[in-house]
């Protein structure tokens, strides 16, 4: 059985299709990719996945259960927890402390206790700070853990955003645009970091632009184009698609794995 199943998936704004009749199956422990032309539906659907938007219709299912229309933190405490285009930090904590934050789902008392630690939440202070380091290490950052999460770099900060993250303890991790803005470098760490991640047992879906992670890192990719599926296959099979090539380059050449911008951008 897949872990999550998007069927028959669509989305109107009015008289806009933003997402048409859209399925496919991610099965447990994959890194799976949603790529697109700008304005293809990605972030329509990802939302729709996620909770932030209820699909017009059809249905989403994780781990067997059906989750369509299901608020954003009912889904998140199922274990789909995700990531979002632009940063979502706080600004002026710590970045431990907003790491912390992410622990809010598994540990007592929630964002209050991670924040504000009243007596009785003592006991697992130590639990939370002892994790909290961990994360910081696996994605690189615990250099600057003291540092307000609003000073560091801007690719620093989107690993700050998955480590918090990873925090909620995801089964499924859905990142949305993760190396937006990142440089070549900063792109190479993270899909050092998704794989890690991988290979921790959490599944990974990304919708993305840049090309160079999602052929790097990515099992199995969805394209989408004007909001249908236009092609699912393996990185190899996505890449000489002549409908992704179409959609992509609007001619015959294979598609650049060193981020080239779509057609239609
Ligand atoms: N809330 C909304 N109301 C009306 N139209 C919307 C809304 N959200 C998205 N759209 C439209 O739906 C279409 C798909 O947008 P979406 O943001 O999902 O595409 P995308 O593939 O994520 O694009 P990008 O790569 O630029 O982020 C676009 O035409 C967009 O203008």
């Amino acid at each position: 059985m897949a872990l999550l199943s998007v069927n028959d998936l669509t989305m109107r704004f009015g008289g806009l299709v933003a997402n048409d009749r859209i399925g496919f199956d991610v099965e447990e422990g994959a890194i799976f990719a949603v790529i697109g032309p700008n304005g293809a539906g990605k972030t329509t659907l990802f939302n729709a996945i996620s909770g932030a938007l209820t699909p017009t219709s059809g249905e989403v299912r994780f781990d067997g259960q059906i989750i369509t229309g299901r608020p954003q933190h009912a889904v998140a405490g199922a274990g789909l927890v995700r990531t979002y285009q632009l940063v979502q930090l706080f600004a002026d904590l710590s970045v431990r402390d907003n790491v912390a934050v992410g622990f809010h789902r598994v540990s007592r008392g929630g964002v209050f206790a991670a924040l504000f630690r009243p007596g009785w939440a003592r006991a697992q202070e130590a639990h939370v700070a002892e994790k909290t380091r961990d994360l910081l290490e696996f994605v690189g950052l615990s250099g600057v853990a003291d540092m307000p999460a609003g000073k560091l770099p801007y690719g620093q900060q989107r690993l700050l955003e998955v480590a918090r993250a990873l925090a909620a303890e995801p089964r499924l991790l859905l990142l949305d645009e993760p190396a937006a803005g990142l440089n070549t470098q900063e792109t190479a760490a993270l899909a050092d970091v998704i794989e890690r991640i991988n290979g921790r047992g959490v599944t990974v879906l990304l919708v993305e632009h840049d090309m160079s992670l999602v052929m790097k890192v990515a099992r199995r990719i969805v394209v989408i184009d004007f909001g249908r599926k236009i092609a699912e296959g393996s990185p190899a099979e996505i890449k000489v698609h002549p409908d992704v090539l179409a959609a992509y380059l609007g001619g015959t050449e294979a598609v650049a794995d060193d981020g080239a911008e779509p057609a239609h951008a």
